[in-house]
């Protein structure tokens, strides 16, 4: 049996006297493309936390390939909500795209040439090797947000994970970006944090609802029990319950118990 990329469990997490995660347990294989949505302030940006070791659950555990988090940054891409970069930042694309490689790396010209391969290897898998002269202030919202992910791609991980990047972008660039991940293929493993499912219909193979809880469905659309858990109960009848009141996942079982 493989190992998963990520296997979440029995998970607790509070800030001071707020909790925020119970009892979470989440598996995400290798190739899946997984969206994590849910309301404001239902955990989702600490979630991507704690997988990436940047905070430690109260109980509980997070494993990421096999290992405690933060073991195998290399291996680990992360575009942060709103980037880190304000937008009038003057750097090139080529520039942020080289801030993605680790600190510390030697320097020297042979250095400097293969990072410069790197840098534009990135840029073409994230669609952007024809921006790398231009500065970022000059670019669209949708077009920095694929430098970013460019950034996130410099090292090859194998694990992509991605805070919000649809937000504040327009239809077609938020198609842009969703293209630009799905066409990494299955070696990248990718976890985005979303409030837009209907872009990423296509494109996701499962979706992790969170709001203090967490519930998994297979495939684009969100059970009964997720939109409950994500939005309070909803109006019988209206065309989304529809469409998906047939579905079930074993995890409706668990809200309803
Ligand atoms: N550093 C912090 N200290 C204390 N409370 C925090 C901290 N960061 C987040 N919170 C609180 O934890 C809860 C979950 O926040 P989180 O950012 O994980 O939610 P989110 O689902 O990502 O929200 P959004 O969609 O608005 O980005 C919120 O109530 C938030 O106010």
């Amino acid at each position: 049996m493989t190992t998963p990329i990520i296997q979440i469990d029995d998970l607790h997490f509070h800030y001071a006297d707020t909790p925020v995660l119970s009892d979470v347990r989440l598996s995400i294989n290798q190739g899946d493309f997984i969206a994590i949505v849910g309301p404001n302030g239902g955990g989702k940006t600490t979630l991507l936390r704690l997988i990436l070791g940047l905070l430690k659950p109260d109980r509980g555990s997070v494993r990421i390939f096999g290992k405690a988090p933060g073991s195998e940054p290399a291996r680990i891409g992360y575009v942060p909500q709103h980037g880190n970069l304000a937008p009038g930042f003057p750097a090139t694309a080529e520039e942020v795209v080289l801030m993605g490689l680790p600190h510390g790396r030697r320097h020297g010209p042979r250095f400097w040439r293969n990072e410069r391969a790197r840098a534009r290897d990135a840029m073409r898998r994230a669609g952007v090797e024809n921006l790398a002269e231009k500065r970022l202030p000059d670019l669209s919202g949708g077009q920095r947000q694929r430098v970013l992910i460019a950034r996130a791609l410099i090292t090859r991980p194998e694990l992509l994970l991605l805070d919000e990047p649809l937000s504040n972008i327009d239809p077609y660039g938020r198609q842009c970006i969703v293209e630009t991940l799905t066409g990494l293929g299955r070696e990248t493993t990718i976890v985005m944090v979303s409030h837009d499912l209907g872009i990423t219909t296509n494109a996701v193979t499962g979706l992790a609802a969170v709001n203090r809880y967490l519930l998994y469905a297979d495939g684009a659309y969100p059970t009964q029990a997720m939109l409950e858990l994500m939005y309070g109960v909803h109006e019988v009848g209206c065309p989304v319950h529809e469409h998906i009141h047939n579905l079930t996942h074993p995890a409706d079982e668990d809200m309803r118990a």
